[in-house]
């Protein structure tokens, strides 16, 4: 899916020749030390950065140079390492506009209140409930999202990314934070997505313990550069992996 990728930031290459494979249906982990490019690897996957080169295909589409709107309308939405979630609209304010991303009804038709656009309305209302309770987060769909404890606001923002009903979400960092009740609730819901709902989960995240019992395959990224792929009970034991974790000489 991803071939030969490359990023840079001035003189910092944040990404180099990095490719991987994420199969459908999976939860494909990445993972590696801090500043190794993979919140960069998630902004090009979601179309906010554009690459010096490579290629990243989605099905049949060509995803670079397309613009985050686009990506989205696609069928691929991301939750956020640290929620920006706007203050003062509540929970189900900021779960309907994740219904919007993927909206057919232009603001013209949604300004006018024509019939298809309240339909339209009606049907975004209806799947706030059903993502709120698949989430556990009917309780707060009333509260302004400002007053939400921190878990609570991963989850919400998990759920504004469902609402738009990618097939392709892209998680960062959902569990940073987070006390061992939260993060197995977490790992849980992430895990039902997959299972029930088949989405495409592309997860980064520096819980090891998290990533090696959610993940069905795990890309290892150290200094913008790919050191290891595959399924989690090989990458425990890769020697290139361990040295980049424990930073000792190879
Ligand atoms: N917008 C930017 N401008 C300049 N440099 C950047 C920018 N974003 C990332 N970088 C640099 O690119 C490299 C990769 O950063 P990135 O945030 O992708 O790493 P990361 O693996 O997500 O790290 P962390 O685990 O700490 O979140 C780092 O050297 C970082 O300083």
């Amino acid at each position: 899916m991803v071939e030969d990728l490359a990023v840079s930031f001035g003189a910092v290459a944040a990404l180099s020749e990095v490719a991987l494979s994420v199969e459908p249906g999976t939860i494909h982990a990445v993972i590696g030390p801090n500043g190794a490019g993979k919140s960069t690897l998630l902004n090009v996957l979601s179309g906010l950065y554009r690459p010096r080169r490579g290629r990243i295909r989605f099905g049949d589409t060509e995803l670079i140079g397309l613009r985050p709107h686009a990506v989205a309308r696609l069928g691929i939405a991301r939750s956020f390492q640290n929620v920006a979630l706007s203050g003062g609209q509540t929970v189900r304010d900021s779960l309907l506009l994740g219904c919007h991303l993927r909206m057919s009804a232009g603001p013209v038709r949604t300004g006018l209140r024509l019939p298809g656009a309240r339909r339209e309305e009606r049907r975004e209302r209806a799947r706030v409930e059903v993502v709120a309770e698949r989430c556990g987060v009917t309780g707060l769909l009333d509260r302004p999202v400002v007053q939400l404890a921190y878990g609570d606001r991963k989850r919400v923002d998990l759920a504004r990314a469902m609402c738009a009903e990618p097939r392709l979400l892209l998680v960062d960092e959902p569990v940073a934070g987070l006390n061992a009740t939260e993060t197995e609730a977490v790992a849980e819901l992430i895990r039902r997505l997959r299972d029930e709902d088949g989405v495409t989960v592309v997860l980064v995240e520096h819980d090891m313990p998290m990533v090696m019992r959610l993940a069905d395959r795990v890309t290892v990224l150290d200094f913008g550069r790919r050191i290891a792929d595959g399924p989690p009970a090989r990458i425990q034991q890769d020697p290139d992996v361990l040295r980049a974790y424990l930073g000792t000489a190879p």
